[in-house]
């Protein structure tokens, strides 16, 4: 199965105030990219969010900038998007791990509300097919991720013991 077979899931449902959402991109590979974050600023824009954009240099640099901005406080959830694309060396493999992990690591951290939409792909037509406006875009997946786990942050508020893990 992959994201061409994938199949349409319905937006979550979130009850209070429209969200606070920072969205980190990395616009390494611009039109792949932006398409990705187009996708994901209409879907905030029918939830009526606030939201602000701010861009680093590369995937590698994700990972730190999310970690700035949930320490910084502010955003009820964040984004973060990006595309690497396979070349000739190992430089493929070290990026795209360490980013995502980096990312994994800020999330069970910090239990932030984090959409993930760093694209790993071999080829720029993978990436195409990823980020253009239709049901495969992962900006809207990634978009809507997030605001479920907005909706669970909400709904957890306050239950946290000391005892917990
Ligand atoms: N090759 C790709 C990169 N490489 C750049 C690094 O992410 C980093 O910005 C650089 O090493 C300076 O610290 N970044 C991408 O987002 N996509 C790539 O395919
Ligand atoms: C992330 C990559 O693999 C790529 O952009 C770097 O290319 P190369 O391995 O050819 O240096």
């Amino acid at each position: 199965m992959s994201t061409a077979d994938s199949p349409l899931r319905a937006p979550p449902e979130l009850d209070g105030p429209p969200p606070r959402v920072l969205v980190i991109q990395a616009p390494y590979y611009a039109d792949v990219v932006g398409g990705m974050v187009d996708g994901a600023l209409a879907v905030l824009a029918g939830l009526g969010a606030e939201t602000e954009v701010v861009d680093v240099a590369g995937a590698f640099e994700l990972p730190a900038a999310l970690r700035m901005a949930v320490r910084a406080g502010g955003h009820d959830g964040f984004l973060v998007f990006g595309c690497v694309v396979k070349g000739e060396t190992d430089h493929y493999d070290h990026i795209c791990r360490e980013a995502c992990r980096g990312v994994m690591d800020v999330s069970i951290e910090t239990c932030a509300a984090i959409g993930f939409g760093l694209l790993t792909v071999h080829s720029i037509q993978q990436a195409i097919a990823r980020s253009s406006p239709d049901r495969h875009n992962k900006g809207v997946e990634a978009a809507n991720a997030m605001i479920g786990q907005i909706a669970l942050a909400r709904k957890f508020a306050g239950t946290f013991t000391e005892t917990a893990a």
